[in-house]
């Protein structure tokens, strides 16, 4: 395992001090290991888990050739062009047990959809498109080509191919895939424990009556909302005060429990701190001052414990810098420490509605409001006050506005980049 100070030589230009944001993820990425665990569940419990095997398809899916419609299945070589088709029906084929009779030039079986293709027949005419007429039914010319409507045995998998990639984070859509293989449970990576707590004198913990000087604890909340959405195990270690026994206690106590610990507060300048102290005294960390807003300051590092080492991310008390600390940072570190391949979010494009202030030489996060224009491309504003503290427009809000660390003044109409919260957090 790479010291911190090994990482930071090996990384051009780095500079605590001002630290480029894609500087922080090439560090991050070079910090953080997935976790080696693996554990076999059942699919219910695999939802939002990652893939710790590249998933083969144990059998082909459909298993069989079978119908996309209700309707009757012919020989599609009968059809010719410009000419009307009659065909007498001599049986029915429904989905989930094969038709075993045998049938003769001008026959045809009625077929529900999903049911198994009758030997020697490759086409289906839906039944609103034919004429019945007793025993016989008529299709109309050119209403169809030979092998429409059919569905092919291997279309949606082949068995033996790769149905899913080690490295994938299981969504809805893969737990229907791994059922279609008849599979009931699969090797995912063990669940990351994430140990989260408070720092400050002045934070109330709910229940507590107000009191003068003091906030109460909003950033646990906003943790509890992300890290829950993420699908780590949770391991909340409630507000510490800023005493060093106190904390000193809470940061042994999350290190030698979780394979990740997230706090917040008291990793800026202020005298009062003894956050950082205690983290030096644990731990092999850096405290940067990253060139972004809001999320200047924030800590990284390892606390040994114990014999063993938990990853630390000590993120800035304001509100609003916790979150997008969390989004842009820990939140990509964190699904590579669960094993996922890929673990930053999409972005996307969209104009401004209206002109924005921005230096170039940092990296700026909005808050946003995207919406769709009459003509249906993306737009988006800003939610206004961008106070760091103002954790009510970050609930306004449905995206972060990405200014990148190059970017100057954005004129309206421009494309400025999102991350959208819907399927983030
Ligand atoms: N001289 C300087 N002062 C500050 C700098 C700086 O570079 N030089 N950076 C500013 C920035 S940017 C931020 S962000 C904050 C970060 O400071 P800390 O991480 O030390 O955080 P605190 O001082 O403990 O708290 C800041 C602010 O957030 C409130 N807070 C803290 N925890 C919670 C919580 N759990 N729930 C709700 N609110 C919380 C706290 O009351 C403070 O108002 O430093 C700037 N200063
Ligand atoms: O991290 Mo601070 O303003 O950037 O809130």
């Amino acid at each position: 395992m790479k010291t911190l100070d090994q990482i930071a030589a090996e990384l051009q230009g780095y500079d605590p001090n001002a630290l480029p944001a894609d500087a922080v993820d090439e560090f991050l990425s070079r910090l953080v290991e997935p976790v080696v665990q693996t554990e076999r569940v059942g699919l219910f419990d695999a939802l939002d888990r990652v893939l710790a095997a590249d998933l083969i398809a144990p059998l082909s899916v459909p298993p069989h050739d079978n119908s996309a419609m209700d309707g009757f299945a012919f020989a599609g070589s009968q059809l010719q062009a410009g000419q009307a088709l009659a065909l007498r029906v001599v049986g029915t084929a429904y989905a989930g047990a094969a038709w075993q009779g045998e049938l003769g030039p001008g026959q045809c079986v009625k077929i529900m959809t999903g049911a198994v293709m009758p030997a020697g027949l490759d086409t289906v005419v839906p039944l609103e498109l034919t004429r019945i007429e007793g025993e016989f039914i008529q299709i109309p010319a050119d209403a169809l080509r030979a092998g429409d409507n059919r569905r092919l045995l291997g279309e949606d998998l082949m068995a033996g191919q790769p149905a899913l990639l080690a490295g994938s984070r299981i969504g809805p859509a893969a737990l229907g895939l791994i059922a279609s293989l008849g599979l009931a449970e699969v090797t995912v990576w063990r669940r990351p424990k994430v140990a989260f707590f408070s720092t400050g004198d002045e934070i109330l913990s709910l229940g507590q009556p107000p009191r003068e000087g003091a906030v109460y604890d909003s950033n646990r909340y906003t943790l509890f909302g992300l890290l829950k959405r993420l699908g780590v195990e949770l391991i909340d270690l409630g507000a510490v005060p800023d005493r060093a026994d106190s904390l000193e206690a809470a940061f042994r106590q999350a290190a030698s429990m979780a394979d990740a610990v997230i706090t917040s507060g008291g990793v800026s300048v202020g005298e009062a701190d003894h956050t950082k102290a205690v983290m030096r005294q644990l731990g092999d960390m850096a405290f940067w001052r990253i060139a972004m807003r809001p999320g200047r300051p924030m800590a990284v590092g390892r606390l040994q414990q114990a014999g063993r080492s938990a990853l630390l991310f000590g993120l800035p008390g304001n509100p609003v810098a916790v979150m997008v600390t969390f989004l842009a940072f820990v939140r990509p570190a964190l699904l590579r420490l669960m094993g996922a391949s890929q673990t930053q979010p999409l972005r996307v494009t969209a104009r401004s509605e209206q002109a924005m202030r921005k230096k170039p030489g940092r990296t700026e996060f909005q808050r946003g409001i995207a919406s769709r224009t009459a003509d249906g491309s993306l737009q988006v504003r800003s939610t206004g006050s961008q106070g760091s503290g103002v954790l009510r427009s970050m609930a306004e809000a449905n995206c972060l506005i990405r200014l990148d660390h190059g970017q100057g003044n954005v004129a309206i109409g421009d494309p400025v980049e999102l991350l959208l919260f819907d399927g983030l957090i």
